[in-house]
């Protein structure tokens, strides 16, 4: 099955709760495209032999991989870990993470600010382009186990809301301004 995506409710209830509006509102995957996010679901077991993943990481130019395991056991400032990844930011460069076990989900806005959320689990390799709002949260399974990927040396650096000046979010506004074909006003 693909990765799932839909339209966020706005109750303010625990986030690692789906969170669906009612009734569901489901977002196709062409729709997360235009918005520049980038999704392939691979085989997590024998990650280290997949020439999938290999060819991915070659086209893109990811040499620098990374494995984060988000439980309270295996990350240090677990608390206040999450806590950030779930204030909604932005970095300079793309975020790419892929799910090798467990399951979580990206939040990102679309063009008219409304959070989409993104179930990713284990064989979902997400990217999120750079100057995209976004946050991160566990769902209710509070585990996942993701492969960070980055061209050259990482950059983990967030930018909390607002950025609208930020070279990267003004580049990504004109992207997705070009892609839509019309200027965003509400920008
Ligand atoms: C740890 S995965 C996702 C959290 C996030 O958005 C980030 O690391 O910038
Ligand atoms: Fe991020």
């Amino acid at each position: 099955m693909a990765i799932e995506a839909w339209f966020m409710d706005d109750s303010l209830e625990d986030p690692r709760l789906p969170h669906h509006r009612h009734p569901k509102e489901l977002v196709p995957l062409d729709h997360l495209a235009e918005l520049g996010v980038l999704y392939w679901r691979l085989n997590p077991n024998d990650y280290e032999n997949d020439e999938e993943l290999r060819n991915i990481r070659e086209a893109r130019g990811y040499n620098y991989m990374d494995l984060l395991n988000i439980c309270p056991e295996k990350l240090e400032n677990y608390e206040e870990k999450l806590k950030n990844f779930y204030t909604e930011h932005i970095h300079a460069d793309e975020e790419i993470r892929y799910c090798l076990e467990g399951s979580g989900y990206f939040d990102v806005r679309d063009k008219d600010d409304r959070w989409i959320r993104i179930w990713i689990k284990a064989g979902d390799l997400i990217i999120l382009p750079a100057g995209i709002y976004h946050r991160f949260t566990l769902d209710t399974n509070n585990y996942v186990k993701l492969m960070r990927l980055f061209v050259g040396e990482p950059v983990w650096t967030a930018y909390n809301r607002p950025q609208e000046d930020h070279p990267a979010r003004k580049e990504y506004i004109n992207n997705l301004t070009q892609k839509i074909g019309m200027p965003l006003a509400a920008y």
